[in-house]
């Protein structure tokens, strides 16, 4: 396989170009494919309204760097970005592939070396043989590993076909009206192993993709003459006169999934914007796993499941930063468990991403619904919690059309009844177009308990590293941990048996109201 083809794979399908020049070389692997490019200019964010207070629980020092327009001038001139601009309008296939470093390819497609005895070729095709070697009998001789008549005819179809390459090569013929070789000559050359290497394509010792195409000898001729003019390349055969992959000839028995009729989304979009993607580059390296979900996470409804401390917030803010951009007033919620986990997400996306202060608001159920409703109203990126989440859309406070992203932190939370489980439901009864990312460091112990994080929250495609695959390892550092373990002292066993006590009426309770089983109190 080339390496262009590689690394197209690798970046699910080369879908995303650099349009002009400007490489930037300090990323391996990449140069071709990303560019810096200059931070928004204020005219460009220029409809992003005014910065209010209701951002109480922020962090101060965020709330000084970002709320004046100067300063957020500044802060955006920090961000660096780079765009990512679609070759073709459907970048993307539902296929399930975890592992980026392989090509995308079906799950039910065979892996490995195939291989099928050749069928006989039709009598018209069918090869001479008399010069072959035959005993007294008249049986082909020992020489021979196999006497089968399709076993020649392959071998002389695969001679045919290197013939014919030869003749490309040399520019003496079009391999299609070149004078053909009398058979028998062909054969006799094979058998005498007079084999001439410079006979053989380049690339014919190339490690092979895994599964070699099954073709008869009277097709791989036929394949050679049309496929060959048709794009100037020459193409990899076995001995058996066998076509092995490429990519051409994979599109008649991979075709892929069917085309999507879907109906156009609701979202205005913004059209000067769709063409591209941003990637921050404000963090410094440019990090591969990082970049492969986050393209995965901006066209399929992922779950993300990366071990803590390995940017999921990045992930996160760079989605989030896109479907803001990509849209003119579509909503983006992200919701976290609990109000410190959300406060802590505000300040982490507003760092990483160049989404405008202004746009952001971070409504906690303690906000009056006066204000929230407001809010609801002016403003485009949203931190909550899911229940938050839910009492506003029931009391239509919030909009369930206008979500255009919904962003799941600690989705393996989504089982059973808890609330973002509700949140995609209500979502999903009023508005068809919308967009989830999850995100959690460990999205279940059992394959059951993950199903129903995929089913709760509507998950298309799931993006799974743990701590020893490949593409995270640079990153994941070692850990030493020392295991000591102490005594209670009197004291402290005192202490506790204090706290089980004034526990016990409580949990007796709870046991009559059948909410807890245990005698004692945890
Ligand atoms: N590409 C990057 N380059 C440098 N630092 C990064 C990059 N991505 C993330 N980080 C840093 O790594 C740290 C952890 O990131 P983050 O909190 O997003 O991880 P996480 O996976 O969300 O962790 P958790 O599971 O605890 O939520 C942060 O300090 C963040 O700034």
């Amino acid at each position: 396989m080339a390496a262009s083809d590689s690394e197209s794979d690798y970046f699910d399908g080369g879908d995303f170009v650099v349009p002009d020049g400007d490489e930037d070389g300090q990323h391996e692997g990449r140069s071709s494919k990303r560019r810096r490019i200059r931070p928004p200019t204020r005219q460009e964010d220029s409809d992003e309204g005014q910065s209010t207070d209701a951002f109480s629980d922020m962090d101060a020092d965020l709330i000084n760097d970002i709320d004046t327009p100067v300063r957020y001038e500044k802060q955006q001139a920090r961000h660096n970005y780079r765009s990512f601009i679609p070759k073709r309008t459907n970048p993307s296939e539902n296929i399930f592939v975890t592992q980026l470093t392989q090509p995308q390819s079906s799950p039910e497609r065979i892996r490995g070396p195939k291989w099928q005895k050749p069928k006989p070729a039709p009598p018209s095709h069918v090869p001479q043989v008399t010069s072959l070697p035959e005993d007294k009998d008249g049986d082909i001789s020992d020489d021979f590993p196999d006497d089968d008549e399709e076993l020649r005819a392959a071998m002389a179809a695969s001679l045919e076909s290197f013939e014919e390459d030869k003749a490309l090569r040399n520019g003496t013929s079009n391999g299609h009206n070149r004078p053909r070789q009398p058979t028998s000559t062909v054969q006799s050359a094979a058998i005498d192993g007079v084999f001439d290497l410079d006979d053989f394509p380049d690339d014919v010792f190339d490690s092979s993709p895994p599964a070699p195409r099954i073709t008869q000898p009277n097709q791989a001729a036929s394949f050679s003459s049309n496929h060959e003019r048709a794009t100037g390349r020459l193409r990899q055969t076995n001995l058996f006169g066998m076509v092995t992959r490429n990519p051409e000839s994979l599109q008649d028995q991979d075709p892929g999934p069917p085309e999507k009729d879907e109906p156009p989304t609701h979202h205005k979009l913004n059209l000067d914007e769709l063409d591209k993607w941003w990637y921050p580059t404000n963090l410094g390296t440019i990090r591969d796993y990082q970049f492969n979900i986050t393209q995965k996470g901006l066209f399929h409804n992922l779950l993300v499941a990366l071990p803590t401390g390995l940017g999921k917030t990045f992930i996160a803010a760079t989605v989030m930063l896109n479907w803001f951009r990509w849209t003119k007033d579509a909503q983006i919620v992200f919701v976290a468990p609990t109000k410190p986990l959300v406060s802590q997400q505000v300040s982490a996306c507003l760092n990483i991403a160049g989404i405008p202060r202004s746009q952001v608001t971070m409504l906690t159920g303690g906000a009056p619904p006066g204000v929230r409703a407001e809010e609801w109203k002016s403003k485009r990126v949203f931190f909550m919690t899911p229940q938050t989440m839910v009492n506003d859309i029931k009391t239509g406070i919030a909009d369930p059309k206008r979500i255009v992203l919904l962003v799941v932190d600690e989705a393996h939370r989504a089982t059973g009844a808890y609330s973002y489980v509700e949140v995609v439901k209500q979502l999903g009864r009023f508005n068809n177009s919308f967009r989830v990312l999850a995100l959690t460091a460990t999205p279940g112990s059992t394959v059951e308990t993950v199903q129903e994080v995929i089913d709760g929250l509507n998950i298309s495609r799931v993006e799974i590293r743990t701590e020893e695959s490949l593409d995270i390892r640079d990153y994941v550092h070692a850990r030493n941990i020392e295991l000591e373990t102490f005594e209670n002292s009197d004291e402290m066993e005192f202490c506790l048996d204090l706290l089980s006590r004034t526990l016990q009426p409580m949990v007796d309770q709870l046991k009559t109201l059948n909410a807890y089983w245990q005698r004692d109190p945890p």
